[in-house]
């Protein structure tokens, strides 16, 4: 399998003009991962990936043009019969547009007036059926998601009136498996206004999950090719595991293994994860009544008792707020009456990205409420460094913040402690978020 892997991902990528500085391994984190052939700085871009597909996801969204992906223009209903939405006739005659147009006129897609969002939902894995007998391959390689009964499938039998063969079915269902396994998501589109979108990125997508991932990724339209950007978080030395992140990495240990268990059916055995404290940031701690904190006496057994470190209370797994963890990120207050630390932690999130913002305009602002920004921001991106997260997006966004809390400071001549850490911070947001900061 890594053989074939890395045999046809080799020579996509020679179509697209990169060197390879990787390769496909067993891994001891889980079936095959991606490695380095050589040792990375923080920052270097590891590899460039391009989609075998990619367009709408399965969910409820505002929809886009099928063809340019833009958002937020008037759609009209493809005029050749497809019932997928499109923004105007030029759009309608692309080569991309055309074949998938065919394709579903072949299945007969039932009549209507209006274009189908059953369609558009489906078409994503609609597009699998088109790609080359190497991509064909290369999807059959890639993991898939172990639910059946794809949502997506459910909506082409809705709407065409042709059966698949049972060879399209299954390559259908499968792609579906896949998607759901492996796709990343992406959006497109100019300003606030974008498509929210998925795509099967195949070398990207062999990486396996770390909650201390050493990569990130960041997308660029090339040659109208969402590209996307592997680039290293942290030194990472040659023959070393590439790892990405399939969960919020701010989010503590049972609801991050709880959110990858729904949704890629795996309990994440990591560092982070085997280590109730967290590197000691205490971020999955619930809040005692004597004040201590309470942690799990092991953080991988779903099963295991919590113990207050300071008055030795010990929590049975019963008792635990978490019967339905993921429920847990909707309220702030716990059911069995302990808060959860993580909840203040996302409370000073709400507030650097609200404060100097829309209704509080750092104009606005009080030198007190500037000063409270700087404070939580700098915490925020201490919890970060703690959690080892090295050069993450969410450090480049707060690092952006504070340099424009900096900038307000400046403005009104306010002391500012350590002149230096203005051009640190500055360099460190436009590094991280490969941007321009005046
Ligand atoms: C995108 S694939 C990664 C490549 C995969 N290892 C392979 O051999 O095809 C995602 C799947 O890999 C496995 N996986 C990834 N990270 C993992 C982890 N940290 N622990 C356990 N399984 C993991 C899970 O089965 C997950 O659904």
């Amino acid at each position: 399998m890594c053989d074939e892997l890395n045999r046809i991902l080799k020579q996509r990528e020679l179509l697209f003009g990169n060197q390879q500085c990787w390769i496909i391994n067993k891994s001891n984190i889980s079936g095959s991962g991606v490695f380095t052939n050589k040792s990375y700085e923080t920052g270097e871009i590891i590899f460039r990936d391009t989609p075998i597909v990619i367009g709408p996801r399965s969910s409820v969204l505002p929809p886009a043009c099928v063809s340019c992906m833009k958002m937020g223009v008037p759609l009209i209903t493809c005029s050749k019969g497809c019932r997928l939405p499109v923004c105007n006739s030029e759009c309608e005659n692309t080569i991309s547009h055309e074949r998938e147009c065919r394709l579903l006129l072949e299945f007969s897609v039932k009549k209507g007036e209006f274009w189908s969002p059953l369609l558009y939902r489906a078409l994503t894995a609609l597009r699998c059926l088109l790609v080359s007998d190497e991509e064909k391959k290369l999807i059959k390689c890639l993991s898939a998601n172990k639910k059946t009964n794809h949502i997506e499938m459910l909506f082409l039998k809705k709407e065409l009136l042709k059966n698949f063969s049972d060879e399209e079915e299954q390559f259908l269902n499968l792609s579906c498996a896949v998607l759901s396994g492996t796709a990343f998501e992406t959006e497109l589109g100019e300003g606030k206004i974008k498509a929210s979108l998925r795509g099967l990125y195949p070398l990207a997508g062999m990486m396996n999950h770390s909650c201390v991932p050493n990569t990130q990724h960041y997308f660029l339209l090339e040659n109208n090719i969402q590209t996307m950007y592997v680039v290293a978080t942290c030194p990472i030395p040659e023959g070393m595991e590439l790892t990405t992140h399939y969960s919020y990495l701010f989010w503590p240990t049972i609801i991050r293994r709880h959110f990858l268990f729904a949704t890629k059916q795996f309990w994440c055995t990591c560092n982070r994860c085997g280590d109730p404290t967290e590197f000691d940031t205490n971020l999955s701690a619930l809040e005692c009544n004597c004040g201590g904190l309470i942690l799990p006496l092991c953080s991988i057994d779903m099963k295991s008792d919590w113990k207050c470190g300071s008055c030795d209370e010990v929590v049975p797994a019963s008792k635990l707020p978490f019967a339905k963890p993921l429920e847990v990120l909707n309220k702030s207050e716990t059911t069995s009456g302990y808060k959860m630390k993580y909840f203040s932690i996302i409370e000073k999130f709400e507030q650097v990205w609200s404060v100097g913002h829309k209704n509080t305009p750092y104009e606005a602002l009080t030198d007190e409420e500037l000063e409270n920004k700087e404070k939580i921001t700098k915490e925020l991106i201490a919890l970060n460094n703690s959690l080892k997260l090295g050069d993450s997006r969410i450090k480049g966004l707060l690092s952006l913040e504070l340099y424009d809390t900096f900038k307000e400071k400046i403005n009104r001549n306010n002391f500012i402690e350590d002149e230096e850490e203005i051009d640190w911070v500055r360099e460190n947001a436009k590094k991280i978020l490969n941007i321009a900061i005046e």
